[in-house]
């Protein structure tokens, strides 16, 4: 099998709920193993983007190629086969269930993988810190595990490219660091990582490349130095209320 260095491919990508236009032809690519963060105002379009990439919306037109192959008319269940795993904005665990069952849910319908999936269970608990939680039912985690619950169940996938939806919502200083910290982890072991995020201070020590998208359009796309210095997006998103700007 080929790896394509591209791995992500959206070209003209545009979506309307009913009369309303939310994205307009946006067109980016994403290569493998890179990190990337999606800026934008609020109702900017970033979560739709997402719900586009990992199937949960429609297109309305355009197309999305990943990994060489044209899953934009794909249901979820096969783009999370192919290798896209998504966390929530807000956490989406099954409360009633142990922390393990939720990562086993991940492992066992998402990969795709037959057998024992305890091994690989137990792998991702250790590595995202919930090990001790295992036997705990979910719904009683604090809001920082839940975040890493939320990519424990992302990770069991088996992803080859994960996006967060802004994950660090809500957390403390200390809470986002170690967050940082597991993310620029997952990114360092190989999966490609799409963040939309508000907090630049958090996205910056991750990504390498800021896309900043303004009223269903993308505006910016390059290194945050220069995006986040660019005259447009200075108006279009930091001109807007406050923002963690570094
Ligand atoms: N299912 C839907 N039906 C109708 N309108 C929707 C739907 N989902 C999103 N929208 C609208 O589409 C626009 C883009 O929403 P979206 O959630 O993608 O923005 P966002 O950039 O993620 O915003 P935020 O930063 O607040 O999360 C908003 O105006 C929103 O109200």
């Amino acid at each position: 099998m080929v790896d394509h260095p591209r791995l992500l491919k959206v070209n003209k990508a545009a979506k309307s709920f009913g009369a309303v236009r939310v994205l307009e032809d946006v067109t980016f690519t994403v290569d493998r193993r890179e990190a990337v963060g999606i800026l934008g105002p609020n109702g900017a379009g970033k979560s739709t983007l997402f719900n586009l990439i990992a199937g949960e919306l429609p297109l309305a037109s355009g197309s999305i190629h990943f990994d060489g192959v044209d899953l934009g008319r794909s249901p979820p269940d096969v783009r999370v086969k192919a290798g896209i795993a998504r966390s929530y904005q807000i956490p989406r665990p099954f409360e009633h269930m142990t922390v393990f069952e939720n990562v086993l849910v991940g492992a066992t319908f998402g990969s795709g993988r037959s057998g024992d999936q305890s091994t690989a269970c137990n792998d991702i608990l250790h590595r995202t810190g919930l090990y001790r939680f295992a036997g705990l039912a979910a719904g009683s985690l604090t809001l920082l595990n839940r975040k890493r619950l939320e990519l424990a169940r992302a990770m069991a996938t088996e992803p080859q490219l994960i996006l967060l939806d802004e994950i660090a919502g809500g957390l403390t200083p200390a809470e986002c660091d170690e967050l940082v910290g597991l993310i620029r982890e997952i990114h360092a072991a190989g999966t490609t990582v799409i963040w939309v995020e508000h907090i630049v201070n958090a996205l910056v020590r991750v990504v390498d490349r800021l896309i900043v998208l303004a009223q269903g359009t993308l505006i910016a796309d390059g290194p945050p130095a220069v995006v986040l210095n660019d005259p447009r997006v200075r108006t279009e998103y930091m001109g807007g209320p406050s923002k963690d700007v570094p």
